[in-house]
């Protein structure tokens, strides 16, 4: 989020200079061509929306302010946004199915009653739909108006937070993880630029962007472990889970995961891993390290006062919890308000020293939720202030080597950890109509959301042999097809499999080249990687993959566009019929000189 302001400025120039000079319909590009200023949008509950000005943009949409009110223009400080994207584009297409399925106002009213909050940081959604402009046609989505992302605070802080403000932010997205958890869904992508301040009250923190959440449990069946290395590293490399890194389909432990390791992030200004965060596999390394040896791995990453030690249990809390737990997100909520207990190191424990199976007695549980909820023990609203240390200019204390990329921890030191007492075990109830877990169990709907497997194409250069003849059997447009920066290979000839079954299209963003897809579109994936800045973006339809890049290097991108390709498959194709045409006309040839020199003695 944090490039999207830098955009906006100069987008929104040249965009109403485009509108007033040109009355052809506009070609289309990742980001939708903006619609004019109080265009009014009916959404599909038949509900009238009126478009202000643009105030965000995202790698594919635009924010605009918006209003009810479609007669007056929209006021500068209205409480409604509205996210427009093509209708082809798969990011808003997966965050409306979230916010429809598992975000409904009343549902969220209901949660909060039942669990005595005051507040639930997950934005509303007021209605979604599609309209046509100038023949495009466009899908938007009404919001709440937020305020600041958290990244630009962080950033303002000299990228740290108060260590009062990050515990208190665990624990209000650790209840947000909670209901959406509950609710069938994971968001695999939380980090600060995600999490946006109320826009009347700063203090309160939402967590947004649902464009990569996943429905790992649809129908209460949960997605079976398969780890598999071609899927590896989805997320944001930073904070992404070691499941994703293997490949694993997101789950409640790698969102808890990625919450700890932001938390850290906040709390400590870097991570172990941040001079690696081209070589994913390193990353991965460096998290499984950093897990394998907590809670020391943490705990020595404090810095100045702010001790990492909440932190550190929580993060052995997650570390507990196998693929398809639920957690324990009060206890983990505990953890991360007990600062006093925690910070001396000691776990909770039970009587005799045993500390892992306690069973706790509902009623105190429910208890203590009410004491929660009255405000006895939460701290208050994560007003974003700075530390002590933080003001005083500490710099972030570098990171021990062992938990960087060097060699493993000592078998003693290993024993150290073991000996420490343990983590309470979380609590495991099912939900309630879970028998078995099926991965391919679907429902219809899911059909159309759920990500597909998709090659780790993000890993390797764009495939050997690029393909100009665009002709595919697919639904897809020709438009995209035409353009010279497009290239269309076999993913399954990549990994090895059958050259004919899945084609890959490459997409070149910096020519803002867009692939147009009818019916099923799927959208898979989208890396960010913020420090070369680069996108990935997969869409899957049917057996086509569409790939948009924007890091590839010159000779790659002549390699998309230089001539003298190799032929494709879909090439030698084309030549069939030209080898029947001369085969036949050869043949006819034949017939006829035979017949006349056969005829000719007869003459
Ligand atoms: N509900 C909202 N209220 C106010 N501003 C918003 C809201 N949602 C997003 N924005 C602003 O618009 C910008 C674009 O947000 P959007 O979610 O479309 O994209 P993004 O998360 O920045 O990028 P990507 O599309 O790659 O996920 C954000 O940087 C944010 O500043």
């Amino acid at each position: 989020m944090s490039t999207c302001f830098r955009f906006y400025l100069v987008f929104s120039d040249i965009s109403s200079k485009t509108y007033s000079v040109s009355m052809a319909p506009p070609r289309k590009s990742v980001l939708p061509k903006p619609l004019p200023d109080g265009f009014i949008l009916t959404d599909s509950e038949k509900k009238k929306w009126r478009l202000g000005k643009i105030i965000g943009q995202g790698g594919f949409g635009l924010i605009y302010l918006a209003s009810q009110d479609v007669d007056r223009p929209v006021a500068a400080d209205t409480d409604f946004v509205i996210k427009l994207e093509y209708q082809e584009n798969g990011p808003l297409f997966s965050e409306l199915k979230f916010y429809q399925r598992a975000a409904k106002p009343e549902s969220m009213r209901k949660w909060m009653r039942s669990r005595r909050l005051d507040f639930l940081g997950i934005p509303t959604y007021w209605g979604s739909g599609l309209a046509e402009y100038n023949n495009i046609r466009y899908r938007f989505m009404v919001m709440d108006r937020l305020g600041k992302d958290l990244q630009k605070i962080c950033n303002d802080n000299g990228g740290r937070l108060e260590k009062a403000t990050v515990l208190q932010l665990g624990q209000e997205l650790v209840d947000v993880l909670e209901y959406i958890h509950e609710n069938e869904y994971v968001h695999a992508d939380i980090k600060a630029a995600n999490l946006m301040q109320g826009y009347r009250d700063p203090k309160k923190v939402y967590l947004a962007d649902y464009g990569l959440s996943y429905r790992y449990c649809p129908d209460g069946v949960h997605k079976e472990y398969k780890e598999n290395p071609k899927k590896g590293h989805n997320g944001t490399i930073e904070y992404t889970s070691i499941d994703a890194h293997k490949g694993l389909a997101p789950s409640r432990r790698g969102d808890l995961q990625i919450l700890g390791f932001c938390l850290l992030h906040w709390l400590c200004g870097s991570l172990p891993w941040d001079s690696s965060l081209k070589n994913p596999a390193q990353v991965q390394e460096a998290k499984t390290r950093l897990m394998d040896d907590l809670p020391d791995s943490v705990k020595q990453l404090s810095v100045g006062r702010a001790s990492t030690d909440e932190v550190a249990a929580f993060l052995l809390c997650v570390k507990t919890l196998d693929y398809k737990d639920k957690p324990d997100y009060q206890h983990l909520k505990d953890l991360l308000a007990s600062a006093p207990r925690t910070c001396r190191g000691v776990m909770p424990q039970g009587p005799a020293g045993e500390s892992s199976t306690k069973v706790v007695d509902p009623r105190a549980r429910e208890k203590q939720r009410a004491g929660h909820a009255r405000g006895s023990p939460k701290a208050k609203p994560s007003a974003v202030v700075m530390d002590e240390e933080v003001q005083e200019g500490a710099k972030s204390k570098p990171v021990p080597a062992q938990y960087k990329s060097g060699p493993r921890l000592t078998k003693a030191q290993l024993q150290k950890e073991k000996d420490l007492p343990a983590v309470r075990r979380p609590q495991r109830p099912r939900p309630k109509h879970v028998q078995t877990y099926d991965d391919d169990s679907e429902d219809d709907d899911e059909e159309e959301a759920r990500p597909r497997p998709i090659p780790a194409c993000y890993l390797r250069p764009p495939p050997i042999g690029p393909r100009t003849n665009l002709k595919q059997k697919t639904k897809s447009e020709g438009t995209s097809r035409k353009r010279g920066n497009l290239t269309v290979t076999s993913a399954r000839q990549e990994e090895g499999v059958h050259p004919q079954r899945r084609k890959h299209i490459f997409l070149d963003c910096d020519s803002k080249s867009q692939t147009h897809m009818n019916g099923r579109e799927r959208w898979d994936e989208r890396l960010h990687d913020h420090t070369s800045g680069y996108n990935h973006l997969h869409w899957w339809d049917n057996d086509l993959c569409y790939e948009h890049r924007d890091n590839f290097s010159d000779s790659e991108r002549s390699a998309l566009k230089g001539p003298g390709q190799e032929a494709g498959p879909t090439q030698r194709k084309g030549l069939l019929p030209w080898f029947v045409f001369v085969g036949v006309a050869l043949f006819f040839g034949a017939c006829v000189l035979a017949a006349k020199t056969h005829a000719n003695p007869f003459d």
